[in-house]
């Protein structure tokens, strides 16, 4: 992102000043990659009718040396923008006969990382908003990527997928959100050897927070927003609070990934396809003190404990691998799960944009101001909720907590107000201390 790479690291001072950023300085350098870039983009007259220009370093920086805010012709080597995405033609004829719908405007953070190599074939080929849904993605990396970035454009470039009409590439989230209609923040600094997790909430914190504030100023009114680096509870917290215009239950962290994994379990055990298994609740943070809920999950529409019969499997070994599958996925392939990731983040999305089967639930991780459960409000928790398929959701009222679940949840709620005292000690009361004593390893992180 700009301010990274324009040498404003992290402080090393309180975490609470991840609540209070500014807009970045933006080195000329930086500022000319993005504004060329879009006015190449923005002054094509004939912008609705192009595949949208993709902007390259070499391409801007030519933009500019010619001064010349029109593209020329395609067939006369043009050299002001991106290969194929130059191309204009005509869709007239095609428009009659079809009803397309509005292009959806979709931003990708960490754009270059391996999480996002997986899902931007899936959002351009329709696997995720539909086979008739056109979409442009917005790119947004860090400086460092910025030539990587490049390297996905081409390869986007090289799937000729008819529904993608738009790419753009920047690390300036003031540039690259405006208008987003959904915004998925996967990019995030992982921890380094010897980083406290206490240090990797503060520089991840200061990512979301700007990010938040730059969705605040230019993304859509009803952008909907899914953080998928982590921390990503915290991480979603920092990022709403710092869009107060933005509506907070917008607001996402991803535990689909722990949701499929869950499912995939009680499959197992059960002796059944995974397509049996409904109703299956994340609760809390995306971490260790994660709960996957068998007392309310079903399969084949029985409660998971009936057909399953073993509370002690279900308590002990169910629990505990669904928490640790991430790590042990590292361990045994020395890199974090990012295709499983990818799928989960467009279940996420279909979830939201398509109706909850009947009686069926999802998780995701929301903001819990007005939560009906009594978990603790002014964090973001794993909970299950069921949508129209407009892209909102309501929580689900009818799920029984017992003792054992409650038990569990109550700390996983702990540790989000700990890491919340960490990074918002200003939301604290005076005795409350920033302190995380244990160190819960997040599924995904090395
Ligand atoms: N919530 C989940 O279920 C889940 C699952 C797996 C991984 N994750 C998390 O997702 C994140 C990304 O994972 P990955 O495997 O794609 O990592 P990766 O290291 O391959 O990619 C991350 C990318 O983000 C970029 N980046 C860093 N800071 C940035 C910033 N401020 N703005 C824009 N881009 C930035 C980096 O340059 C890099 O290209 C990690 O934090 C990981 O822990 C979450």
């Amino acid at each position: 992102m700009a301010f990274m790479a324009a040498g404003a690291a992290p402080s090393s001072s309180s975490a609470a000043s991840a609540l209070m950023p500014t807009r970045p300085e933006t080195s000329p350098l930086q500022f000319f990659h993005a504004h060329a870039a879009r006015r190449a983009l923005f002054r094509s007259p004939s912008r609705t009718r192009r595949s949208q220009l993709v902007c390259s370093l070499d391409a801007t920086k030519q933009a500019v040396q010619e001064q010349s805010p029109t593209v020329k012709g395609a067939a006369a080597g043009r050299t002001d923008c991106f290969g194929v995405f130059c191309t204009t033609y005509d869709l007239r004829e095609e428009e009659e006969t079809k009803s397309w719908k509005k292009v959806v405007n979709v931003a990708l953070s960490g754009a270059a990382g391996m999480i996002s190599n997986h899902l931007l074939f899936k959002l351009a080929s329709g696997e995720v908003f539909g086979p008739d849904q056109p979409i442009a993605l917005r790119l947004l990396g860090s400086e460092r990527s910025f030539q990587a970035l490049e390297g996905v454009a081409m390869e986007l470039e090289d799937s000729l997928y008819p529904l993608l009409r738009e790419v753009s590439i920047g690390i300036d989230p003031y540039e690259v959100f405006e208008d987003v209609e959904w915004a998925l923040l996967i990019g995030a600094k992982p921890r380094g050897p010897g980083m406290e997790r206490a240090d990797l909430l503060n520089i991840n914190g200061q990512i979301f927070a700007q990010q938040g504030k730059a969705l605040n100023a230019v993304a859509s009114r009803n952008v909907k927003v899914l953080v998928v680096g982590n921390p990503c509870n915290t991480n979603a917290l920092i990022c709403l609070k710092n869009a107060p215009d933005l509506p907070p239950k917008n607001f996402h962290a991803l535990t689909r990934l722990d949701e499929n994994r869950a499912k995939c379990q009680l499959a197992l055990k059960a002796g059944v396809f995974y397509d049996m298994i409904s109703n299956m609740t994340i609760w809390g943070n995306h971490s260790t003190t994660q709960v996957p809920d068998f007392l309310n999950a079903r399969i084949d529409g029985k409660p998971a404990r009936q057909v399953i019969r073993d509370d002690k499997w279900l308590m002990e070994e169910f629990t505990k691998t669904v928490q640790k599958r991430g790590g042990v996925l590292i361990q045994k392939w020395g890199r974090s799960s990012a295709a499983s990731t990818a799928v989960s983040i467009g279940d996420a999305i279909r979830s939201l944009i398509t109706p909850t089967p009947e009686g069926d639930w999802f998780s995701s991780a929301v903001y819990t101001n007005g939560n009906p459960y009594g978990i603790a409000e002014d964090i973001v928790f794993s909970m299950p909720g069921r949508s129209k398929g407009d892209g909102d959701y309501e929580l689900v009222t009818d799920v029984v907590i017992d003792g054992f679940l409650w038990d569990r949840i109550k700390k996983s709620e702990a540790e989000l107000l700990a890491e919340k005292r960490c990074v918002m000690p200003e939301c604290m009361q005076d005795d409350e201390l920033c302190e995380i004593t244990e160190d819960t390893m997040l599924p995904g992180e090395k």
